[in-house]
């Protein structure tokens, strides 16, 4: 078959579309898909799907016709050594979901709040910036499940290690690993840490005896039979959760926060579910807060953190009515599908209660902020938990008052966050007395 690429905006005749992509990324995305439909070239390399069916097919096709390995926007992958990387990492994932069960997650979610308290308590009465302390929340709880009580002295290190991915993830040129860019060198160290730290915990915990029931991530790695995992595997799937899961429970946090305080509405009924829960030693089930969870599905509907994703063909494939070669790149925009007028009714509008009815609000597949098919979000039961428990113990302990809460713009970088949000987190009154769990005070 001869390749048949879709139209698109011409763009400048040396960079392209980058510098208006640069200058409103959201902007740009959706004046092509008003333009040129569901289906448009970004440039003669990069395909821009809209459709969520085509984009579930895809997702679906992940790890034979496409690959999630290689960065947005980066040409010229060796394929084969993706596939091989690709192989490798599925082999790690599959063994490695057993750990996301629900008896590590109850036990986790037992100490979670715990951080949440202990982060808000650091920071006093001062206006904080939300973002980053939301994310140190998420960091000391993906540490936490990864790791338990030792996670605690691997935050630091892995935030360096976001910190030094971030300028190449959000970036739209992107400069080949093997080029020695400060920015490529800077991730490199930062990697190579993050491994002797990862690689230092295991070590250590192989040598002890193995407990019953298996407390986090870590023992259920090392109690894997049948074959067991190497410790290569074992640091892979460390290594990939903790960066996977790193600030995208955050971010969704810290638009959770600008939320509860800009609708006093919205805030008062996850109270009412969180005051109705009286144990102070036992988090609440979830079934008891499905206010506050469609809230969290909602603010991942209309904030999804995850705003653009994408994947590399590695097959000659058919996307819609176009045909694309082996090594183009496909993206889609999660932030645009979930909010576009034909799949949903007034998707401008945040209201947890869409979420509350029989039926899914939303057309077919036009909802993944976890993702979907062979790749997607392994911690996605664990994320709703955490999102979900940590909203509820936001809004009844907690007096939030945020500074500007309205004019706060939707920054989409790596991830999409609220730029510049700032708030201060005071302590009830009543509520003084704190939650009491092992991980906790
Ligand atoms: C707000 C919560 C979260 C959101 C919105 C989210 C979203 C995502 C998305 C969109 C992907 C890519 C899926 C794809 O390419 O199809 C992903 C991958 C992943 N997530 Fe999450 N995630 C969340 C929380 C977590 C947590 C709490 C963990 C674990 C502790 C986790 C572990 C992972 C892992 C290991 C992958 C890589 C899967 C693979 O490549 O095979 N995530 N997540």
């Amino acid at each position: 078959m001869t390749e048949h690429l879709p139209p698109g905006p011409r763009g400048h005749w040396l960079r392209g579309n980058l510098p208006r992509y640069e200058a409103d990324r959201l902007g740009f995305l959706r004046r092509c898909q008003e333009e040129y439909g569901d289906f448009c070239s970004f440039d003669g390399n990069t395909v821009v799907v809209g459709d969520p069916v085509a984009v579930h097919e895809i997702l679906g096709k992940t790890n034979a016709e496409y690959l999630a390995e290689g960065t947005l926007f980066a040409g010229g992958d060796d394929l084969d050594e993706a596939a091989e990387r690709a192989a490798v990492w599925m082999a790690a994932r599959r063994k490695g979901s057993r750990g996301f069960n629900r008896r590590v997650a109850t036990a986790h979610a037992e100490r979670m709040i715990g951080m949440l308290d202990e982060q808000l308590g650091r920071a006093g009465a001062r206006t904080v910036d939300v973002q980053p302390l939301m994310a140190r929340v998420s960091g000391c709880m993906v540490a936490d499940y990864c790791f338990g009580g030792e996670g605690s002295a691997l935050v630091e290190t892995i935030e360096a290690q976001v910190a030094a991915a971030i300028p190449i993830m959000s970036a739209a040129r992107v400069l080949p690993r093997w080029m020695p860019a400060a920015r490529n060198r800077r991730f490199a160290a930062a990697r190579r840490r993050t491994m002797a730290a990862i690689g230092g915990i295991v070590d250590r915990r192989r040598a002890l005896p193995a407990p019953e029931p298996p407390r986090d991530l870590l023992d259920v790695l090392l109690a894997a039979r049948d074959p067991e995992l190497t410790q290569h595997q074992i640091e892979e799937v460390l290594r990939v959760t903790l960066l996977a899961s790193y600030g995208v429970p955050g971010t969704t946090l810290a638009w959770i926060v600008r939320e509860l305080s800009f609708r006093p509405d919205i805030q008062a009924r996850v109270q009412d579910e969180a005051t109705a829960w009286d144990g102070r030693d036992t988090p609440p089930e979830l079934a008891t807060l499905p206010y506050t969870e469609a809230l969290v599905k909602e603010i991942l509907r209309a904030y999804t953190p995850t705003w653009l994703m994408g994947r590399t063909v590695r097959e000659e494939v058919r996307v819609g009515p176009w045909t694309l070669a082996p090594g183009r790149q496909i993206m889609f925009c999660p932030y645009l599908i979930h909010r576009d007028p034909r799949w949903w009714d007034e998707p401008e509008k945040i209201d947890p209660g869409r979420w509350l009815g029989e039926k899914a609000p939303h057309a077919r597949h036009a909802y993944f902020p976890f993702g979907a098919g062979p790749r997607t979000c392994l911690g996605t039961h664990l994320g709703m938990l955490q999102l979900t428990l940590v909203t509820s113990w936001l809004a009844r302990r907690y007096s939030i008052a945020v500074e500007t809460p309205g004019t706060v713009p939707a920054s989409p970088a790596a991830l999409l966050s609220p730029a510049g949000l700032r708030a201060s987190f005071a302590v009830r009154e009543h509520e003084e007395a704190g939650f009491v769990s092992a991980g906790g005070r």
